[in-house]
């Protein structure tokens, strides 16, 4: 079971995602961001290597794809709202966007 994420501790793990194209959904405990990719080939690219990853962290994101652009919304449902996974799959998924 992983924590939820509060206090301090939950401000510094959102700043840099907030900062970085991410926003906090208004009805429920969760976070969003719209990926753009040039084509369909780089989105759903991106896709598969997030997919790896989240596999591996045992951590999965809820999402849709139309033709270039994914739609990303990341939240613990084990915790009822946003724990350190989600904080880390974003990163992670930055990081691969910023490599796409
Ligand atoms: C049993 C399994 O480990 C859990 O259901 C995992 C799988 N992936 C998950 N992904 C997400 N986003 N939240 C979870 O609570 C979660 N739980």
């Amino acid at each position: 079971m992983t924590d939820k994420l509060t206090g301090s501790d939950r401000d510094d793990a959102l700043a840099p995602l907030l900062a970085n194209g991410w926003t906090v959904q208004d009805d429920r405990d969760a976070i969003h961001k719209e990926f753009v990719f040039k084509n369909f080939v780089q989105a759903f690219g991106w896709m598969t290597q997030a997919a790896i990853h989240a596999e591996k962290l045992n951590h999965h994101p809820e999402w849709s794809n139309v033709y270039k652009t994914v739609q990303v919304t990341l939240t613990t449902h084990d915790a009822d709202g946003l724990s350190p996974l989600d904080a880390k799959l974003a990163k992670i998924m930055d990081d691969l966007a910023r490599t796409a």
